[in-house]
């Protein structure tokens, strides 16, 4: 499925916090949306998970606007997994993964033999099948990200959209988190500040700046010294790692105040995917 977002923002009295934001993410893609805190990254996500309503521009899924769709049908296409999501305390792992199924099934009803299949296989991809009965409120920060998105693959969503879904993960679980994300048919859009891992796994990355996109690209576009130095602010080597990948190299933060630091800031007139 198709995500698309013309001329989208979103304000707050006295402030404009996503600002004319014009994206579009084929069907397929794994996308990293990146950007320094306070850049605009989760109030986008939200808009594009149809949680905030734009103040002006559209959301479009497979062309179509979503501002008439009720939530029901928006999370019959989206999973937005958000960044420290609570749930009810009592509630068992196994339950909380099949929360993704009520978009699919009558208010009433319980777990059919396809919910079971379904929220069986998502606590499997997330290494979560001895944890399924476990209570919610016992687990630790890492085993409950990756509750909320096997809960997101329980959705069986054409898009995913993941709001720094590696926090709390060790490596090894924000490698294989990454390697699912890459791996799969699905439309992924996935905020991350690791910019190594953003650019090892990502198709192509999308650079915030206080609220505007200025920068999307395959990663080796997008991630120059002179952008992370003018965005990011710190001083970065971008090269390759002994498998070849990407890779950030941080030399420390870098002046503001540097007159001869080179400005990579995009001009929002000169974006590239502004119309
Ligand atoms: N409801 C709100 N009212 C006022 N300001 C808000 C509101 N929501 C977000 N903001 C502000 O908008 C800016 C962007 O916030 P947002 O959470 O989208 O940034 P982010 O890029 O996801 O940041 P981080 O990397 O720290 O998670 C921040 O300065 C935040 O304080």
């Amino acid at each position: 499925m198709r995500i698309a977002a013309e001329q989208l923002s979103w304000s707050v009295p006295g402030r404009t916090i996503v600002d004319d934001v014009t994206l579009d993410i084929t069907p397929g893609e794994t996308v990293g949306l990146i950007g320094p805190n306070g850049s605009g990254k989760s109030s986008l996500l939200r808009c594009l998970a149809g949680l905030r309503a734009p103040t002006a521009g559209t959301v479009l899924y497979d062309g179509e606007p979503i501002h008439d769709w009720d939530t029901r049908r928006i999370a019959r296409h989206v999973a937005f997994v958000e960044q420290a999501t609570d749930t009810d305390s009592d509630l068992r792992v196994a339950d909380v993964v099949g929360l993704g199924r009520t978009p699919f099934r009558d208010r009433w009803r319980g777990p059919d033999a396809t919910d079971r299949a379904v929220i069986a296989a998502a606590l499997a991809r997330l290494g979560l099948t001895e944890l399924a009965s476990r209570h919610w409120k016992s687990l630790s920060g890492g085993e409950r990200q990756r509750t909320h998105i096997a809960r997101a693959l329980a959705q069986r969503p054409w898009c995913i959209l993941l709001d720094e879904p590696t926090n709390h993960l060790d490596i090894k679980h924000q490698l294989e988190l990454m390697a699912l994300l890459a791996g799969t048919d699905q439309t992924v859009l996935v905020a991350l500040h690791d910019l190594s891992l953003a650019a090892r796994y990502c198709d192509r990355l999308l650079l915030m700046h206080q609220g505007q996109l200025i920068a999307a690209g395959p990663p080796a576009d997008v991630l120059t010294p002179a952008r992370l130095a003018d965005v990011f602010e710190v001083d970065a080597d971008i090269g390759l790692d002994c498998l070849g990948n990407l890779a950030v190299s941080y030399r420390g933060t870098a002046p503001q105040d540097c007159p001869d630091r080179p400005r990579a800031t995009v001009e929002p007139s000169q974006h590239p995917l502004k119309r």
